[in-house]
């Protein structure tokens, strides 16, 4: 693995914390703190994802060999490598919540690749760092087993992501409380190496503010400028304005994504909130199954239900105020933070109405396709429709629906039969008129039909599927995950050898820790 070349610009160009110990505590005055991964017992490549590792330059021999587990389980660094855990704060369920940092992430080093990209690479679940607070530093593997995968599916969708190298299992047990009442117990543990440009949060900005560092912020806002964001130019402060509009639009397009494939993040804090407008943090998220635009993966959540799917786009809102907040104070003016925002606004609304329509399959939308969307999302809630399978059946629709009613033209979509049997009626008015519409913008039925298979998955990583597979890894079995992996990677191409994998969820999963609620304990 000696032609892999290691540039660390973020360690090089950013103030580092000066005391070496592996302690935790208060960081002051630096971005990052040198930490080595903490070697594990017996490391163990239960996955790769294949495209991320040749991306990178690693042959297929190589990620095969015992050095390359030994890498990325963090019992051995390659020449150029230089650990680091970042430091950064964050927002948690709207409350400042002070440090927080990588306390089980540890970043390896920045790849630059033969075609000159460059991508950091980074351990989740390497061991304690100084920002470790109360935690072991460790992840088990269900979680990484979600992460690795989830990761993957999102990038194969088009979902801007983080993305994953490989799943390394440790040999060493990692002690969990899944359900939070007092049952800790010993569980396998893992660690994936996660893949990115940058892996800098919005939370990495705002701990300087809280601590009235202005001088490391204005370093971090400028490095992050001149390293991720090098097409934009101009003085430094039209840089900066630049900049947060271009935070702004990224995290628009990204919850637009997020609402067409039906993903749920679960933990929308600032600390989980990508620069790069990425998906980060693959914890307690969920994909819809019946469509509630209520629903929220996560326990923790399941009170206020803050981070519910129709809230996310909102919720970015708010995230990016906080992001404006802390940049602030480097802005003589801060029309330029308004401005951003505002455009965060116009880019969802536009971006949001285009993505829809696509969905349905118009082209055009005027108050017709208006109306009709917004009947057949009422009649999806109501009737408890299958968010996924309803958008691919009505692609499957044929180019004539003769006296076919909806509930044979939508098939498999119900949950429940008799909410189906109450509104069979209402559903085929509703596809009729849709049929009609639809029909006048694109005539051809199988043109409309390619173009809804683009934007509407045939495959997402149901959270009933992923468990399955978590199940049978755990119990020594990794074939299931890695059969999804290969899956996910066509997620619009109709697999029928596998259509046991885009059922939708089963009645034994509807309650079933793992299957339809998660907790943070990861
Ligand atoms: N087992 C652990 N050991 C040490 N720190 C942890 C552990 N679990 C979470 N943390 C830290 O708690 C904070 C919030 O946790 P959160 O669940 O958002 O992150 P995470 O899943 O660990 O990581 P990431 O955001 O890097 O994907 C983060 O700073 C994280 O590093
Ligand atoms: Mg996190």
């Amino acid at each position: 693995m000696q032609t892999l070349r290691f540039d660390n610009r973020f360690v090089d160009e950013l103030p580092g914390d000066p005391d070496p110990r592996n302690q935790r505590r208060q960081v002051l005055g630096a971005a990052w703190s040198a930490v080595q991964p903490t070697p594990v017992t017996a490391p163990q490549l239960l996955a790769v994802a294949p495209d991320v590792a040749a991306m990178l330059g690693f042959s297929p021999e190589q990620t095969a060999s015992p050095e390359f587990a030994a890498v990325f389980g963090g019992n051995a660094l390659l020449e150029g490598m230089r650990p680091w855990a970042a430091c950064y704060g964050g927002h948690q369920f709207g409350q400042w919540a002070g440090q927080l940092g990588d306390g089980r992430a540890i970043s390896l080093g920045e790849l630059v690749t033969t075609a000159g990209d460059r991508w950091e690479l980074q351990l989740k679940g390497a061991g304690p760092t100084p920002y470790s607070r109360t935690a072991d530093g460790r992840a088990v593997l269900r979680s990484s087993i979600r992460e690795f995968l989830c990761s993957e599916a999102m990038h194969h969708l088009g979902v801007p992501t983080t993305r994953a190298l490989s799943l390394v299992t440790t040999g060493d047990p990692v002690v969990r409380d899944v359900l939070y009442n007092g049952n800790p117990a010993p569980e396998p543990g893992a660690v994936v190496c996660r893949v990115a440009p940058s892996f800098v949060r919005f939370g990495n900005f705002e701990i300087f503010t809280a601590r009235h560092d202005l001088t490391t912020l204005a370093q971090l806002v400028d490095f992050t400028i001149a390293r991720d964001f090098p097409h934009i130019d101009g003085d430094v402060d039209a840089r900066r304005a630049a900049w947060f509009r271009e935070v702004c639009e990224r995290t628009a397009h990204l919850m637009v994504h997020w609402m067409r494939v039906g993903f749920v993040h679960g933990v929308m804090n600032t600390d989980n909130m990508s620069i790069l407008g990425l998906t980060i943090d693959y914890g307690p998220y969920g994909w819809l199954d019946n469509f509630d635009p209520q629903w929220t993966p996560n326990t923790t959540d399941a009170q206020g239900r803050r981070y519910r799917y129709a809230q996310q786009p909102a919720v970015a809102q708010w995230n990016l105020m906080r992001l404006a907040d802390a940049i602030a104070p480097l802005f003589r003016d801060v029309t330029p933070l308004q401005a951003g925002l505002d455009h965060y606004g116009d880019v969802f609304l536009v971006a949001h109405e285009a993505m829809q329509a696509a969905k349905f399959g118009f082209v055009r939308q005027g108050p017709d396709e208006d109306a009709l969307i917004t009947e057949a999302f009422a009649l999806m809630e109501r009737v408890d429709i299958d968010f996924t399978r309803f958008f691919r059946a009505l692609g499957d629709a044929p180019a004539a629906l003769g006296d076919a009613s909806a509930v044979t033209v939508l098939g498999d979509v119900f949950y429940d039969a008799t909410l189906r049997d109450t509104h069979a009626d209402a559903l085929t008015a509703w596809l009729r008129r849709w049929h009609v519409a639809v029909g006048r913008q694109r005539p051809d039925a199988a043109t409309r039909r390619t173009a809804m298979h683009a934007v509407n998955p045939w495959f997402v990583l149901r959270n009933y599927v992923a468990q399955q597979a978590i199940d049978a890894a755990t119990a020594g079995d990794p074939s299931q995950v890695r059969l999804l992996l290969e899956v996910l990677r066509r997620p619009y191409d109709e697999q029928p050898e596998h259509a046991a994998l885009v059922a939708r969820r089963p009645e034994w999963a509807r309650h079933k820790v793992g299957c339809s609620m998660l907790s943070c304990s990861s």
